[in-house]
Parts: C-alpha cells; sequence; structure tokens
C-alpha cells in the first residue's frame, strides 16, 4: 500500500468531489440511488472519526430533466436557469439523504472571486471551520447562478483541490464515472491503468482527454490538474470511480493515488501560487529565472526584459520565462507604470527609493512548469 492511499485511509479530514457524469444522465437527472449510495459512503467514514467537505457538481445535470433541456445547454444563460433548478434539487437530496443518518448538511456556493480576493479566502476558511466544528456536513458547488463568464472556475476538481488547501485536509478524493487514470482514454481500447503516480515522470506522455458523458465539464484533464495541485502542496489525491465510492473512502485501495510532494505549503503561500489571479506578468531573461526558481531569491528589476498587464503595488504577478512558461507567481512591489524605467538596470544604477526588490522572495512562489 503507497503512502498516499494510507495518508488517505487515516484521513482525519478529507475533502470528497463528485463529478456530474457520476450523479446525472442526459435523459433522466439526478439519479437519487447513485447519490444515496455516496451519502452511505460518506456517512460510514464520518462514523470513523473523520471530518469531510464534499463538493458536488450536478447542478446543471439535475436541472435539464425539470426544464425539460434534452442534453447540457451550451449558452451560459440556460446553463444558469438549469443550474438555478438542479442545485435546489440537489442540495435537497442531500439534506434528505444525509437526514436518514440524522446528519446536518450546509450549502456553500462559491464563486472565483471567494478565492481570488485573500479576504474573501479567509473568510470561506472560518464559514467552512466552524461548519465542520458544528458537525455540519459542508456541501459546496461553484454559484453557476450568478457567476459570470470571466469569473467562473468552471470546474470542480480544481475548486475542490482549493477547498482542500483551505480547510487543511488530509486527502483529496476525486469520484468520477471512471474508474482509474488511464494511459490514454480508456474509450480508445487498450489502454492502461495507473495505479500510482509518484511524482511528475509517472505522467510523462500520457494522453488525458474531455469527458465522454457529455455532462462533466472538464475530463480527465481537469482531474489530474486538480490532483497535481493537491500533490505539490502536499495533500495526497485519489482518483476513483463514484461507484467504488466506499473502497475509495475506506481503504483507499482502488483508483489512481498522487503522493504528495514534499511539506504542505502555507496558506499564503499556496493561495498566491494556486488560487489568486494574477493582474499582469513579468518577463525574466535566463539569470533572473535561475536566481528566483532555483536559488529562491527576490526578483531585481535587472533580469526583467519586459511587462506586461495592468497592475499595482500589491497586486499579484506571473512571472514568465524565456519560453514564454509562467515558472512563478508573486506579489510586485511597483505599478505598472514605474515598472519600464527600472527594468534591466542594476540596482546601483537606480535611484535610492527605487532600489527595492520588484518581487521579494517572501512574496513569491515557484510554479511547477504545468
Ligand atoms: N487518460 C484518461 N484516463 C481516464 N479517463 C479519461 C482519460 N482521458 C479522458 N477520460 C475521460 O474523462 C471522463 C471523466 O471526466 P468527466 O466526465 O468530466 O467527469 P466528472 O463529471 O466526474 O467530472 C471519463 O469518463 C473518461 O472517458
Ligand atoms: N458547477 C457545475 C459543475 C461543474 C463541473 O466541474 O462539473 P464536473 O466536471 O462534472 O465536476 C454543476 O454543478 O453543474
Amino acid at each position: 500500500m503507497s503512502d498516499a492511499r494510507e495518508a488517505i485511509a487515516a484521513a482525519k479530514r478529507l475533502v470528497v468531489k463528485v463529478g456530474s457524469s457520476a450523479l446525472t444522465s442526459a435523459g433522466s437527472g439526478l439519479d437519487v440511488s447513485r447519490l444515496d449510495a455516496l451519502v452511505d459512503a460518506i456517512a460510514d467514514r464520518l462514523s470513523r472519526d473523520t471530518q469531510i467537505v464534499l463538493v458536488s457538481s450536478g447542478a446543471i445535470g439535475a436541472g435539464l430533466a425539470p426544464l425539460s433541456l434534452g442534453k447540457r445547454p451550451r449558452d451560459l444563460a440556460t446553463q444558469q436557469a438549469a443550474a438555478s433548478v438542479g442545485q435546489l434539487a440537489l442540495a435537497h437530496a442531500y439534506a434528505e439523504s444525509f437526514g436518514r443518518y440524522s446528519l446536518t448538511v450546509g450549502q456553500v456556493l462559491l464563486t472565483s472571486n471567494d478565492v481570488v480576493r485573500r479576504s474573501h479566502y479567509r473568510n470561506a476558511e472560518r464559514t467552512f471551520a466552524r461548519l465542520l466544528s458544528l458537525g455540519a456536513v459542508p456541501v459546496v458547488n461553484e454559484n453557476d447562478t450568478v457567476a459570470t463568464e470571466e469569473i467562473r472556475f468552471g470546474d470542480n476538481d480544481r475548486l475542490a483541490a482549493l477547498v482542500a488547501h483551505l480547510i487543511q485536509a488530509d486527502g483529496l478524493i476525486l469520484l468520477s464515472d471512471v474508474d482509474a487514470l488511464y494511459d490514454g482514454d480508456p474509450r480508445a481500447g487498450g489502454t492502461r491503468k495507473i495505479a500510482e503516480v509518484a511524482g511528475e515522470s509517472d505522467l510523462d506522455g500520457l494522453a488525458v482527454g474531455m469527458s465522454s458523458s457529455g455532462l462533466g465539464t472538464g475530463g480527465m484533464m481537469s482531474k489530474v490538474a486538480a490532483a497535481r495541485t493537491a500533490a505539490s502542496s502536499g495533500i495526497p489525491a485519489l482518483i476513483a470511480a463514484a461507484s467504488d465510492a466506499e473502497k475509495a473512502l475506506g481503504l483507499a485501495d482502488v483508483g489512481t493515488a498522487f503522493a504528495a510532494a514534499g511539506k504542505r505549503l502555507s496558506a499564503r503561500r499556496f493561495w498566491l501560487g494556486y488560487a489568486a489571479g494574477p493582474q499582469g506578468r513579468l518577463y525574466l531573461d535566463d539569470g533572473a529565472v535561475a536566481a528566483v526558481v532555483r536559488r529562491r531569491r527576490s526578483l531585481l528589476a535587472a533580469g526583467i526584459v519586459g511587462v506586461d498587464g495592468d497592475f499595482q503595488a500589491g497586486d499579484v504577478v506571473d512571472l514568465v520565462d524565456p519560453a514564454q512558461r509562467v515558472v512563478a507567481r508573486g506579489v510586485v512591489a511597483y505599478d505598472v507604470t514605474e515598472l519600464p524605467e527600472l527594468i534591466g538596470r542594476s540596482t546601483h544604477e537606480l535611484p535610492e527609493e527605487q532600489r527595492r526588490e520588484v518581487v521579494h522572495a517572501d512574496d513569491l512562489v515557484p510554479l511547477r512548469l504545468r
């Protein structure tokens, strides 16, 4: 049994995410018997001294049949109407289902603003902590009815990874309609199941594709991205089938396990690296990339070759290498208008008041290349 599986089996706090494809079907909407089976597995784990936050998709899928919509709509307004109807059905079904175990659920609907802005992020953190301390099961989804195209997560796998860090979970379980990660889309046949992802090299050469049901949004790609986000911030993750929920939440001996890399990032550094919305880009030369990413130094004006975006001192920006890859993210100490006359110049050439670092090492998080 891998460390990741042991950690998930022994976790005191878990985030469990279930996808639309595991709860709904195009013709008949919400499948209450599958939802009940998931709740059975969660209730069993809750009875074994574990706190669980459930991130559940399915609002749009659950709203289709009541609105006589045949398949998932493409336009945002109809998706939002379906989510409005479906979220109510979903919340009601969870309340009823957990009620069989005398468990109380609390609905938490988030938009990306709730994590992108640091003050909102901390507010969400407090809400989860209080719900859990009161013994309720938080059931989370994106607030689809108010989220506009610009502020949408559109992807509950990522939301689940962010929530996992937010509540300091010991593990993340992503449940879908497929039993594991394969080295190619299993619909193609002849593909091999991947049981363990110990490090990034185990993901080399994989063909990870989109949803097969037409109900899910991100397909396996967003699950792998979410599992990597969790793992790289110190939280082991498991991708498994919702129909295997009992085993996934039991011994964690099914699906694909992602080993946690290193120690957990602090809340601030995690927010900076994965949740915050960057307002601009700083383009670095090779020397600056080496200093910032490998030697964990502050970014100085001398190593910047270009600037893009509309940011002010205190905003979050992406740091981009000469191959145009985002290699780090940090809080910039200057407004965008101040930088053009500073970049490329060494500190001793600059006036006294402009000698501070452009991004201080304490405000900088190197990102693994995605
Ligand atoms: N390499 C792969 N391994 C496993 N599944 C894959 C892979 N590539 C694509 N898929 C597809 O991704 C689907 C799961 O994604 P999705 O439908 O979005 O799920 P959910 O609604 O649970 O978020 C699977 O049904 C599968 O067909
Ligand atoms: N918030 C949307 C789901 C978005 C989403 O990520 O869906 P999925 O890929 O099924 O997890 C809904 O409730 O319909």
